[in-house]
């Protein structure tokens, strides 16, 4: 049986050993009576410093620093064998770090004050293929001590309600994460983790799943996800983290990591252009690249730029071929900071134009 039932029989166990069987129904008093939490982006849900787990000689997380905020979407981005796996694992109290230190919602990885608020999907979810869903719920919530008041709620949230009663073997793959899903959520967690959530689900199933996230989100969950899906992550994540060979190498939204962007401008009198360019305000550096001139420019002004870019360029006689916005997707900034081409084209996921698949 896959981790989702095993976490669940283990988290089951710690709550019958604290004799409060129903400490995951019993809210914990940090979570606001109305159910919403608080986003105070200060509030730190998961910090990890120096974080190292070894296996022999292989080091699969090395020395990992980061912060996951209360309220947030935070991906793990990094090709297979980069360490996410291991991280979250580290995080849930999976693995023991073999060096560094985690917390996760102020205790320690896999104590009870940490997990009775938390859901995870680490693995596939495993489900009994000839109950429903709602019967395999049922089944968890018993097992795990969660109850079962919250079913209907949960099936709402995935968006299985109409399809609960079915067997769980007529479903989708979608379908069977997102009732992975429905289970984390069964004890009204305010951490959801979740590996590779949209690992081999087609482009409808990582749509649900994407819409999914961000209602996580809305409900005030704070969601720690993992993949290696670079156009995906940045339409769902807050923030990434980018991971290879077990090293965090860069952390910020996705617009801080793709950085600065260029404004193209064609034209044949470079010369010219290029000192009547220079003068604007707002302009960084101009550089010719691909047989136009790159002006470097902050994301947040290039429009703008754009349009001053074109009048001055009138006004100064010149000749205006191209003036176009030279982008950098996730996968180029990846490549930037590995090197690793292969790593960056793990999938068909990794598109150049970052859209959606
Ligand atoms: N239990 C283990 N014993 C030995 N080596 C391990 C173990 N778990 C992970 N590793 C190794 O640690 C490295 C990181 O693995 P991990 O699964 O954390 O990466 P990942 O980024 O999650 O990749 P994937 O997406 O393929 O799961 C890999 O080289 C892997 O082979």
């Amino acid at each position: 049986m896959a981790l989702t039932f095993r976490a669940y029989e283990r988290a089951a166990a710690v709550s019958s050993s604290s004799g409060r069987t129903r400490h995951y129904v019993d809210r914990p008093t940090t979570r606001p009576p109305s159910g919403r939490h608080s986003r105070t982006v200060d509030d730190i849900v998961v910090e990890a410093t120096g974080l190292t787990k070894r296996y022999g000689s292989r080091t699969a997380v090395d020395r990992l620093d980061l912060r996951v905020r209360r309220g947030e979407v935070y991906g793990f981005l990094g090709p297979n064998g980069a360490g996410k796996t291991t991280a979250l694992r580290a995080v849930l109290g999976l693995v023991r770090p073999s060096a560094g230190r985690v917390r996760t919602l102020g205790a320690v990885p896999g104590s009870p004050a940490a997990l009775r608020r938390i859901g995870m999907l680490v693995e596939a979810p495993a489900f009994y293929p000839y109950l429903s869903a709602r019967g395999n719920l049922r089944a968890l919530g018993r097992l795990a001590g969660t109850g079962t008041s919250r079913i209907d709620q949960v099936l709402e949230t995935v968006d299985l309600a109409t399809r609960a009663d079915e067997p769980v073997h007529r479903y989708s793959l979608g379908m069977t994460q997102r009732l992975g899903v429905a289970a984390a959520l069964l004890k009204a967690p305010e951490l959801v983790i979740l590996d590779e959530p949209t690992n081999g689900l087609d482009p409808a199933g990582m749509a649900d799943m994407r819409l999914l996230i961000r209602r996580l989100r809305d409900d005030g969950i704070t969601v720690m996800l993992s993949s290696h899906l670079m156009g995906e992550v940045q339409h769902v994540c807050d923030r990434l983290g980018v991971v290879h060979h077990g090293r965090l190498l860069r952390e910020g939204t996705v617009d801080e990591l793709r950085g600065a962007v260029a404004l193209r401008v064609g034209t044949d009198r470079p010369a010219a252009a290029r000192e009547v360019l220079s003068s604007l305000v707002g302009v960084g550096r101009v550089a010719p690249r691909n047989g136009a001139l790159e002006v470097a420019c902050r994301r947040d002004s290039a429009r703008v730029l754009a349009s001053r870019i074109a009048e001055a360029m009138v006004r100064a006689g010149l000749p205006l071929h191209e003036l176009a916005l030279a982008d950098r997707t996730l996968e180029d900034v990846f490549l930037e900071l590995t090197g690793d081409r292969a790593a960056a084209r793990t999938s068909p996921g990794n598109r150049r134009d970052g859209s959606e698949p």
